[in-house]
């Protein structure tokens, strides 16, 4: 069955992380189940369905908020948070506990001073030495507490920031790995980049010193407001009346910042997929002289991110000499008021110049918690994307009864198979009706966009059919264990993706335990070997390294390798278009017949050598099989294929 395709997206079945796709990192998908249920099946945020456009990463880009829908974002940031939070929890508590005491004993010191002046310098002045003793070491030890605890609990800050950084880290790689193909369509790789890099950055700046600046700086402030309460309650009136406008102050700060540093994050990611995109279609890029505007869209971009920036930084700019205005304000009226107090004799003057030291100490880190404020808002805005993405889910999940096949004849069946994108697109796939018999080879060609590409997708199970049913040996693919669809059917992309590292480990990718005799026989039989053994260094030559770069052939001719070790009993191939050079496309051809053996494949042919080793040509058009036959039958019957046959003749000649 489809499921209704959320957030506007397209496609009713989102790749799951099960792809049986040897360009997919098998170590990295094997740690899947490592991922927080919580994480992987979205229960983040309360099903509420008029919160649905926020969820996943679907309201990323909105920018204004109602109060409801930002509480519901900050709801789910919050659990994000505090699942990042378990398992250093205690440490969290032990670090709160030492900021606490250390900004205390920070702010017992004013405290001393005044009963160092008021009672310790009477009794010296009167001849007792002993008098500023007591104060002395009160003084030292508040001062050695205080340094102490706070190396004590910057180490652990960072212990538990980087902790939980780690455990945000795995998990943003994991989920946007596992992800499903039209989500990684929509979504960029440049959005994935982003939050992977920058958002993450901008978290590790506010767990690193952020909070804990915030928190102790907090602490300060309120233990410093005590001791001022404690040494004269009719100063502590003054410091309420200055915290009234510097309340309004924050609120409009908050307000105003919030808005600008979502709209910043917004405006950075823009930047970086512009950039990411560039550059991994460079050769598009180059081929097409895009270079200028491609340069100049960067700079209209870069420059949005510029404003935005200033525009946030401006505000910044405003907080932080009001907020100075305010403070000094306030010593300077407790300086005047307290100075004709103490005229009158209602007030000592140990007791005042302890207010004063207070009162400017009180207001000294709403300058650095404004700042803070700002690594706040930023980490806010990332934590938001951050944890809507690791919100979206695969759409295309295991059955909870799933029903397995530890060996597979390799026979597909689809069934009155329909498929749709998207709920409201249009019918790609029309009721088809196909049988592959094990172990036959079969061709599938077709106009662009008829359709080739949607029915080996569904193979894969990249996507489910929207109706009727596909069987792998009789087993609907839906109900078949992830594993087992994995192990047997197996698709070779079209860009025969290399990894970094030795051609070993790129042939073993999907099966990194064989022994290697298996991996040189695998590369044997798709007639790989002779040209790994003239590399540099063999089959352990690094294909980034010089002398280790392959021609395209090559690169194909590794992926047959992959797949052959892996032995899968269903072949899809998505043949390149790119053409080769003759003797390439023959060891290509004649790597793809070994490959090939008597396996069940299913080959999008974009040449003529592929077909007409086919067992079986399918002629695709606007989703519906309209011709099927032998690839002689075919010619014979005069067709849309022997038209093909005819014009791939013409241009290059048969290899028959
Ligand atoms: N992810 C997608 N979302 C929505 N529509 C899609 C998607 N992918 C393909 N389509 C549409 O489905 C139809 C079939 O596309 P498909 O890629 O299967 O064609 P194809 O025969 O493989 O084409 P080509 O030879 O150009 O690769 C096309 O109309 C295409 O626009």
């Amino acid at each position: 069955m489809a499921e209704t395709p959320r957030n506007g997206r397209r496609g009713p079945a989102r790749r799951n992380e099960q792809v049986p796709d040897f360009d997919v990192d098998p170590v990295a998908a094997t740690t899947r189940t490592s991922v927080p249920e919580a994480i992987r099946h979205g229960s983040f945020s309360p099903s509420d369905p008029r919160f649905d456009h926020l969820r996943g990463t679907a309201g990323e880009e909105q920018i204004d908020m109602d109060k409801e829908e930002r509480k519901f974002i900050r709801r789910r940031s919050w659990k994000l948070l505090v699942h990042l939070s378990r398992g250093v929890r205690l440490k969290l508590l032990i670090t709160a506990l030492f900021v606490m005491v250390a900004q205390a004993a920070q702010a017992a010191t004013p405290l001393i001073i005044a009963w160092a002046i008021d009672w310790g310098l009477p009794r010296m002045i009167d001849g007792q030495t002993s008098g500023m003793i007591l104060p002395g070491v009160s003084y030292v030890a508040a001062a050695v507490i205080a340094g102490v605890l706070t190396w004590a609990y910057t180490r652990m800050t960072a212990e538990v920031s980087q902790q939980m950084l780690f455990t945000l880290r795995g998990e943003v790689f994991r989920k946007t790995q596992h992800l499903s193909l039209d989500f990684h369509e929509d979504y960029t790789s440049g959005k994935v980049i982003s939050r992977q890099t920058s958002d993450l950055e901008s978290l590790r700046e506010l767990l690193d010193q952020g909070i804990s600046s915030l928190v102790s700086g907090l602490m300060f402030m309120s233990f410093t407001a005590i001791s001022i309460v404690i040494l004269d309650w009719r100063s502590g009136l003054l410091l309420v009346a200055a915290a009234v406008p510097i309340v309004f102050l924050g609120r409009w700060y908050q307000r105003r910042s919030e808005v600008a540093y979502r709209q910043t994050r917004i405006s950075s990611a823009r930047m970086i997929v512009h950039f990411v995109e560039t550059m991994t279609g460079i050769r598009a890029v180059q081929a097409f002289r895009r270079e200028t505007s491609r340069s100049r869209q960067y700079d209209r971009l870069a420059r949005n991110y510029r404003n935005d920036m200033v525009r946030s930084l401006g505000l910044f700019g405003i907080l932080q000499p009001a907020l100075l205005a305010l403070g000094n304000l306030t010593v300077a009226a407790v300086l005047v008021w307290g100075g004709f107090r103490v005229l009158q004799g209602d007030l000592e003057v140990g007791v005042l110049v302890a207010l004063l030291l207070a009162t400017k100490r009180v207001f000294q880190p709403l300058d650095m918690i404004a700042m803070f404020y700002n690594a706040l808002q930023s980490a806010t805005a990332a934590l938001e994307k951050v944890s809507g993405l690791l919100e979206e889910k695969p759409t295309i999940t295991e059955d909870p009864e799933p029903e397995h096949l530890d060996e597979s004849r390799g026979e597909v069946e689809f069934s009155q198979a329909e498929f749709r994108y998207s709920a409201e697109g249009p019918v790609v796939l029309h009721e088809m009706d196909l049988h592959i018999p094990a172990g036959q080879t079969v061709a599938v060609v077709g106009r662009t966009g008829a359709g080739k590409s949607t029915l080996v997708k569904l193979l894969a199970r990249f996507y489910d059919v929207t109706a009727g049913s596909l069987t792998l040996d009789g087993v609907d693919v839906r109900k078949l264990a992830v594993a087992d669809h994995h192990r047997h059917v197996a698709m070779v992309t079209q860009e025969a993706f290399l990894f970094s590292g030795t051609i070993t480990e790129n042939i073993a990718l999907g099966r990194p335990e064989a022994p290697q005799e298996e991996v040189v026989a695998a590369a044997r039989a798709v007639g790989a070997h002779a040209f790994i053994m003239d590399l540099p260094e063999g089959y352990e030559t690094d294909v980034n390294k010089r002398g280790g770069r392959l021609s395209a052939g090559q690169r194909q001719l590794i992926s047959f390798a992959r797949a052959f070790l892996a032995d899968p009993a269903v072949l899809i191939l998505d043949e390149a278009t790119s053409s080769l050079d003759l003797p390439s496309e023959q060891l290509v051809q004649q790597g793809l017949q070994r490959l090939l053996g008597h396996r069940t494949a299913l080959i999008i042919a974009h040449r003529l050598s592929t077909v007409a080793i086919a067992d079986r040509v399918l002629v695709v058009d606007e989703g519906r099989v309209v011709e099927d036959g032998s690839p002689a039958e075919l010619i014979a019957d005069g067709g849309y294929y022997a038209k093909l046959h005819a014009a791939w003749e013409a241009t290059m000649g048969s290899p028959n």
